[in-house]
């Protein structure tokens, strides 16, 4: 009852945030490209509550659509074109949210501007163009370059931070992560166009993140991606609707990556979406766990088999469970490896502040946070920190978003579907001169 009325509390809050404090007469001002559907709950609401953060100005292709947005969301600055929005020397930072198939182009451009830049997940399309991006010399320019962050906002929430401090990463043995959604039957939607870099493994581009983040390595291989396309619905043979890949770790482990973007109700709530880590099994006979472990005789050896699990990993702040599941057995050393008894021991937390997460993980001088917080406001948080030179609580650096991309293009290959198309706006770099 009481998480019952905890997640009623916190939804409400979400929408209508309590606090919304003054703005710092320098605060950042963002501008946003495309008066796109995401950006009200990604970026508005959680500008509101940060003293730091303005939206001061929306481009959009059509004026008038840019218009409509702009006094809908109380935006004071509009352009009818992207490109006269990253020519105002007054923005200090863009968001990007265009379909991914421009995210490449339009990042350089905001880069090529001075402009920092909040770029949606997936970052760009394909490889190429992350390395193009990410290891870009317009990220080295002057004393203060500018910061580009890629909007995986899941990895900013306490919950996922604590999860994370509950893994031992080279013993993990199985990564899954699974993530079902719906509500896009147009098969119109970008999400569902080739040539804008569409497609779940892009849209849904979170759950090869968590594999990659649980195992903190990069895949080997893709060794198994079966996908279900559009072909049968009138959509494109090139779109994954969804897919289900599996890929191998340098310490041996396997991680599975789900993702379903036209997926029935009942496959949403059932179950939530996920994130697993299974470690290998740990001898613990000779290191009593603090619980009070006893030391067996000879020829006995006891063993412990973690799976940590965070349940709603994408939109933690509404409702999160860490389930730490312990399978223990005592066996023979005799070679036979004879079960003698087995028992489970289970332990649940949670994290809705980063004070909920604890001092091992954030500082306690971080600790101000509200637990109707939503993972992006610990991303504006974090991005904000990076612009005025402070560390911030967690980071997606430019080299791990290369390495989703590279993930994501496996997948694909594997599928044997396409990767998803490089921007006309690529340039190859110039070979060095002998
Ligand atoms: N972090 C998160 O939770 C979420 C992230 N996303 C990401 O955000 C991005 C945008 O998603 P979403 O807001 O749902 O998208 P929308 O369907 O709202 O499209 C965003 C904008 O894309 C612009 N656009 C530019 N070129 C085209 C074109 N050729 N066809 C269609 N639109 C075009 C439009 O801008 P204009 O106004 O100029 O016409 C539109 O406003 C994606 O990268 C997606 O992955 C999406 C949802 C949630
Ligand atoms: O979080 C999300 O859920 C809906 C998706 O289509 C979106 O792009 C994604 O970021």
């Amino acid at each position: 009852m009481a998480s019952v009325f905890g997640f009623v509390h916190r939804a409400w809050q979400i929408i209508r945030p309590p606090l919304q404090p003054a703005k710092a007469p320098d605060a950042l001002k963002f501008g946003i490209l495309g008066a796109a559907n995401v950006a009200p709950y990604a970026l508005f609401l959680q500008a509101k509550q940060h003293p730091d953060v303005v939206i001061h100005a929306v481009a959009a292709r059509d004026k008038n659509k840019a218009d409509a947005y702009a006094k809908k969301h109380g935006i004071p600055v509009v352009f009818g074109s992207y490109q006269e929005l990253l020519d105002d020397p007054s923005i200090d930072a863009v968001y990007i949210p265009l379909p991914n198939g421009l995210h490449f182009e339009w990042a350089l451009k905001a880069l090529a501007g001075g402009k920092h830049v909040l770029l949606e997940k997936p970052s760009v399309s394909n490889a190429t163009e992350a390395e193009a991006l990410f290891r870009s010399p317009l990220l080295l320019q002057g004393d203060a370059p500018p910061v580009i962050l890629e909007a995986f906002h899941y990895k900013f929430h306490p919950a996922w931070l604590l999860f994370m401090s509950l893994l031992d990463q080279p013993n993990v043995a199985r990564a899954e992560a699974h993530l079902a959604i719906g509500g896009f039957s147009d098969t119109k939607d970008i999400r569902f166009n080739y040539e804008l870099a569409g497609g779940a493994l892009m849209d849904l581009t979170y759950t090869p993140s968590v594999v990659r983040a649980i195992f903190g390595a990069e895949p080997t291989q893709c060794t198994r991606c079966d996908v279900q396309t559009l072909v049968n619905v009138g959509g494109s043979e090139e779109i994954d609707a969804k897919f289900d890949a599996e890929y191998t770790f340098p310490n041996g482990g396997t991680g599975v990556a789900r993702g379903n973007l036209r997926a029935p109700m009942r496959e949403m709530l059932r179950p939530l979406p996920f994130a697993t880590a299974v470690h290998k099994p740990e001898v613990i006979s000779n290191h009593p766990p603090s619980g009070g472990g006893v030391s067996l005789p000879d020829g006995q050896e006891e063993l412990r088999t973690r799976t940590v699990t965070l349940h709603n990993f994408i939109a933690s702040s509404l409702w999160h469970r860490i389930d730490i599941i312990d399978e223990h057995v005592i066996r023979k050393t005799d070679g036979t490896n004879e079960p003698l008894k087995k028992w489970t021991v289970r332990e649940s937390k949670k994290a809705y502040t980063l004070r909920d997460a604890g001092n091992n993980i954030v500082d306690s001088e971080r600790w101000e946070s509200k637990e109707y917080w939503l993972s992006y406001k610990y991303q504006l948080d974090a991005f904000v920190d990076r612009v005025r030179g402070r560390v911030p609580v967690a980071w997606v650096d430019g080299e791990d978003s290369i390495a989703q991309m590279r993930a994501v293009d496996m997948a694909y290959l594997k599928a044997g579907l396409k990767v998803r198309p490089t921007s006309r706006y690529y340039s190859p770099p110039v070979a060095a001169l002998p």
